[in-house]
């Protein structure tokens, strides 16, 4: 099985740490090398620009890919796991929580446009034409759809365009340009996508599962103390556990009284306030340890 993974710019560090935490180790490669072997004999990697990435699971030459919605959208229909995909969708199997933006609809802060309907028989610049033909369609609006490459934010003070399609997250670039948001297009974020016809092939499964875990893991820790086996029930009662803890017996103290190891998954937050309230009802030697990966 083939992985489509960012070759560049902000989403290649995050994807190769989330394979790295998922136990898919890429072996060492020298830059803008096309293609790398994982520790799994049988899933490799494709290096490939974001935009492209939705085009190369589509026709086969990778079977899934990590990329943004935004992209994804841009280059054809998306179906969610949950519905059922036409001919040609991709399958978006798991948000994968990084790459948060959105793109919107903006025109100059003190200009005539302050409603898309303002918009009707003017020009949008964008990188994502697509998905601007869609939701201009979907709003009624009939606009020109102008394509630039980048700089977009430019256009509407170069009067090559009325409003712009564009990414924003902080608001900053927008701000900087003089830009006001009149419509929100689409929230994206970077999504594992396969093609239809890969769904639930084991490999993929597997995969899945492995990126499922981390995301399970992320805010969670471990925790491991002793505790007298008479206040057990109240520890156990302090304990948000996952499924409740586990216990096991460990030798009697110096002065034989009976004790137990207990191990249980908290959520980060409710650490600082879990530990007090442990020590409260007898616990010693609580530790606290980050969780690699959870299986749930
Ligand atoms: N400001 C942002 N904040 C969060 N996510 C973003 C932002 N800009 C872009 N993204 C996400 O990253 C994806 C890739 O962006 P883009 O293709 O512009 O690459 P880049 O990381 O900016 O590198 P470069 O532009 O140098 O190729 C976008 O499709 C979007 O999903
Ligand atoms: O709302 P903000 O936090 O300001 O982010 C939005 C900006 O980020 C992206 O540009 P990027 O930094 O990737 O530069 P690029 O145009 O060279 O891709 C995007 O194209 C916007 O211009
Ligand atoms: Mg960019």
């Amino acid at each position: 099985m083939r992985i489509a993974v960012p070759n560049k710019g902000r989403l290649h560090d995050p994807t190769l740490s989330l394979l790295e935490r998922a136990g898919l180790h890429v072996e060492e490669t020298a830059d803008r090398q096309l293609y790398a072997d994982t520790v799994d004999p049988d899933v490799s990697i494709l290096f490939a620009r974001a935009a492209d990435i939705p085009e190369y699971v589509r026709d086969g030459a990778a079977d899934v890919g990590i990329t943004g919605l935004d992209q994804a959208a841009e280059s054809g229909g998306v179906a969610d796991a949950a519905s059922a995909a036409k001919e040609g969708d991709l399958v978006d199997l798991l948000d994968l929580g990084y790459g948060s933006c959105k793109l919107v609809l903006a025109a100059p802060e003190d200009g005539d446009i302050s409603t898309v309907a303002d918009l009707a028989g003017g020009t949008v610049a964008t990188e994502f034409p697509a998905v601007t033909r869609d939701y201009l369609a979907g709003v009624g609006v009939d606009a020109d759809v102008v394509t630039v490459t980048g700089a977009t934010e430019l256009t509407p003070h170069v009067d090559m365009a009325d409003a712009i399609v564009d990414i924003t997250s902080t608001g900053t670039t927008l701000k900087v340009n003089r830009l006001a948001v009149i419509d929100d297009v689409l929230d994206s974020s970077v999504r594992l996508f396969a093609r239809p016809d890969v769904v639930g092939d084991a490999k993929v499964e597997q995969v899945l599962t492995a990126f499922e875990s981390v995301l399970a893991a992320d805010g969670r820790r471990y925790l491991m103390m002793n505790a007298p086996k008479e206040r057990l029930d109240e520890v156990k009662d302090v304990i948000p556990g996952l499924g409740g803890p586990t216990v096991m017996n460990v030798e009697a103290d110096e002065n034989g009284n009976g004790m137990v190891a207990v191990h249980a998954v908290v959520e980060e937050r409710d650490v600082f306030a879990t530990i007090s309230e442990l020590k409260s009802v007898g616990a010693t030697g609580i530790l606290v340890t980050e969780i690699e990966r959870l299986v749930e």
